[in-house]
Parts: C-alpha cells; structure tokens; sequence
C-alpha cells in the first residue's frame, strides 16, 4: 500500500478543497465563526453624522478662546435632529452622541464652563475639533471595511452594523456526520463497574464534534456500527448522501475486521481515494476522497491517533472549505521545552504537548506519553508539534497548532 509523506497528503487535500456555496448572511443574526468570501464596503459613513464625544456645549470658531459669554439657544440630545445652528455669541447644549449642530468648531464638556443663567462662559481655551467626532472619521460610506477571509463572529458583526451593512457573503454552513466503528465500543451512559468484557468506551466522537462545532459546522448525525462490513457501508453511504463532511473513525488499517476503507470506497460516485496510509506517527492509517456532496476522512481507531490526524489535516482543510484562506497545518512556531528523543521512524512525529507563552515567548512543552494508545493526557493538551527526525533538544524551534482556544488561534491563522 502506497504511504504519502504528510505534506504531500495536505498537498494532496489542498487541491480537493471543495468549492463553497456563498450565501448572503444577515448581520443581524447571532453568529457562528463564519469567513467572508467578499470585501464588503460601507453603506453609510461610520460615524453616519459629526457626533459630539462628551455632554457639554457646541460651540462657534469665534469663540474658542474668549471669555465673553456665549448664550445657549438650543439643547441637542442623542436621537434628535437638528433643528439649531451654532453662530459666534452662542452654544448649543450637546448631549453624548447627539450630532453637532451646523456651524460647529468645537465641543467643550460641561466640567470646562461655567453656568450663568442661560448663557455660559469657558473657563479654560478650546482647540478646533475638540470632542467633535466628524462624519466618517471611522470609515467613509463605499471604504472597505472587512476583506475575504476575514472571521466574522459578534466582532466584526458590530462594525458591519454600524456600517450600514445588512448582509454579507459566506460560505453555507456545512453539516457533518461522525460515524464511529468498532464493535468494542460501549456508547451510552458509563455502567457500574465499567465496560463489559473486552469493551471500550467510545472516546473520540466527543472531541469532533466539540471542535467541529467551535468551527461553526453543525453536527448532523453521531453513529456507531459494529464490525460488519454490511453494516458500516450502510451507514457510510446513508449518511455521505446527508452531510458534507463525513467522518469514520475506526477499522483504519490492514486488519480483516478493517472496513473503512471499503466503506469509503462504496460510497455512490468514483472519486479517487486521496491517499489511505501517511508517514505520521500516530496516526499513520487515515483516508481521505471528495464525496458527491463533499468530503469524508476515514481516521484511525485509536483516540490519540485520531487526535492528531484530525488537527493536523482535518482541521485546516475544513477551515479551507469555510473560507479561511491562510490555515494549513502548523501556522505557528515554538520553541520547545524539554527534549525529545523517539525511534528513528522515516515517519513525520506529531507531538501532542501544551503551549504556553513564557514573556514573549511561546513554549510547547511535550506530553510524557506520546504513544497512540495514551489517551489519558489530552485532559491538559492544547497544542500538537511536528518533529521530522527522531531527536529535539530544549530550546529547538518547532512548528506547531493550537488544539483548544480557538479564539487566540483563529485570528492566527
Ligand atoms: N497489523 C497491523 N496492525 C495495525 C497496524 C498495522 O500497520 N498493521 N497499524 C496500527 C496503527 S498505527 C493504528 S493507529 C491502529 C489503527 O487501527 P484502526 O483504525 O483499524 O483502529 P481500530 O482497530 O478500530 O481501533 C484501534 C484502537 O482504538 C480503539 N477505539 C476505536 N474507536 C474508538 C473510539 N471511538 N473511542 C475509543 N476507542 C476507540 C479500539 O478499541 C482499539 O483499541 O491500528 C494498528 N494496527
Ligand atoms: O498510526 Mo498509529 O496511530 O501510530 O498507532
């Protein structure tokens, strides 16, 4: 069976990204992390009027620096339209976020003058602008505001509001299923005195669809199937003409009682498999074609083997399918603390770790345990790192990708 070096896999999927169907999205709809596929401009000038900055009094050119008194003949609040205008000799009562009346130089806040009847005089000079916030200062009506790309969440909706912005264009959101294999797996509620014989707990579904989420997919369906080839197919198929992404896990390698590639192979159309075997360690059994309605990824059965096949390559290629345009695998350097000295394997390593940022620096620090059947220390995982070669000292620089956080790690990609 023919291995692919992992980069040649992620060139591999790379080239198979599926193409997005853009749909409009209402900005005022809460907001799954979503990526732009369109520059969008302003529709208004943001801010859409020359607003004051503090509540005090709008005041004329003339008379930023006298100490004459300047008569008050309007009050403006939030919300209203002017009716007023400001001319030498006089002020206007300006309220936080009310617009500046016509003729306007400056706003002075009402701590600086001093009240006396229904005039004011300064108690201290003006300069021009002051606490004036003019009409598109912060973006001009048809300026872009938000590029391709760019991560949409609550952040970037505010500016969108603000700007007069009512939809923008994303990709559809997508749907994946997650089929779990293995007839050792016990998948409901924990039973006294744990699995029964020769049983395991099912494990790895549970980091899926937690992150897959996070990425804004929705979870359409979570299945398990025994070891029967029949059986697995069934639901392959069933649910590869539901979702757009599908994913197996389990009954990855070269065992008799191994069906995903099988299933994979069985689905309807006759796309090619991408590749079926990666020199990676773990996670050397994975499988990966396009779909009629997408994408599925066979992953190892071993949780930690799946772990890291999942954020090493499934990871950033979905982000590429939602229209993030910089993720690939390992966007980050480290510097490593500790050594790490494994077998020599022609294999690329991924370390499983926790990164941390000691000053400036970011840290990974390797799990104790690497091997694909410790599953144990994911608990404090927050990272992976590539090691090609078998010996890292202290203080190597390594590349790495965040498991966990998503906030810090989607804005660096
Ligand atoms: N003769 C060979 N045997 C194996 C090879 C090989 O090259 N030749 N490769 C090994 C490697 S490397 C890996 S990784 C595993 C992956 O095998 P599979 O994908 O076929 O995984 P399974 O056999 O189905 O399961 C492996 C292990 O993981 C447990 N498991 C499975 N699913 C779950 C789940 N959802 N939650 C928790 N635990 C799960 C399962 O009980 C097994 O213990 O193959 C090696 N074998
Ligand atoms: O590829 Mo396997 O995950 O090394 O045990």
């Amino acid at each position: 069976m023919e291995l692919v070096t992992f980069d040649e896999a992620w060139a591999r999927l790379e080239r198979h990204v599926p193409a997005t169907i853009n749909i409009p999205t209402d900005v005022w709809n809460p907001v799954e992390p979503r990526w732009l596929t369109r520059d969008v401009s302003a529709a208004v000038d943001l801010p859409p009027f020359s607003r004051s900055m503090m509540d005090g009094y709008a005041i004329h050119a003339a008379d930023l620096r006298g100490d004459a008194p300047l008569r008050v003949v309007g009050d403006v609040r939030a919300g209203d339209a002017l009716s007023v205008s400001v001319t030498p000799g006089q002020a206007v009562r300006v309220r936080t976020g009310a617009p500046v009346p016509p003729g306007t130089a400056a706003v002075v806040r009402e701590e600086w003058v001093a009240v006396e009847g229904d005039a004011i005089r300064l108690l201290r000079p003006v300069i021009s602008g002051e606490s004036v916030q003019p009409q598109g200062d912060d973006a001009r009506r048809g300026d872009v505001i938000a590029r391709a790309g760019q991560l949409v969440d609550g952040q970037t909706q505010a500016v969108l509001r603000a700007a007069g912005v009512h939809q923008y264009t994303c990709p559809r959101p997508l749907a994946a299923a997650v089929l779990a294999t293995g007839s050792e797996l016990v998948t409901g509620p924990h039973a006294e005195g744990g699995p029964p014989p020769g049983h395991v707990y099912a494990a790895t579904d549970a980091f899926l669809q937690s992150t897959l989420s996070h990425l804004g997919v929705e979870i359409a369906a979570v299945e398990h199937a025994p070891d029967d080839l029949d059986a697995i197919v069934a639901a392959a198929k069933r649910l590869a003409a539901k979702v757009d992404l599908l994913i197996l896990t389990g009954g990855a390698s070269v065992g008799d009682a191994d069906y995903a590639r099988a299933a994979l192979a069985a689905l309807d159309d006759d796309a090619p498999l991408l590749f079926e075997r990666i020199w990676m360690r773990p996670g050397a059994p994975m499988l990966a074609r396009p779909t009629s309605k997408g994408f599925a990824f066979g992953l190892s059965g071993n949780p930690a083997a799946a772990y890291v096949q999942f954020h090493t390559l499934v990871v950033p290629f979905v982000m590429r399918w939602l229209g993030v345009r910089g993720a690939r695998p390992f966007p980050l350097m480290a510097v490593l603390d500790g050594d790490v000295h494994m077998k020599p394997v022609k294999h690329t390593r991924v370390l499983r770790g926790r990164l941390r940022l000691q000053r400036a620096t970011l840290m990974f620090q390797p799990e104790d345990k690497q091997s694909s059947g410790s599953l144990a220390g994911l608990v404090s995982t927050n990272a992976i790192a590539r090691m090609d070669g078998h010996h890292l000292a202290r203080g190597a620089t390594v590349p790495v990708a965040w498991t966990r956080g998503w906030v810090p790690s989607l804005g660096l990609v």
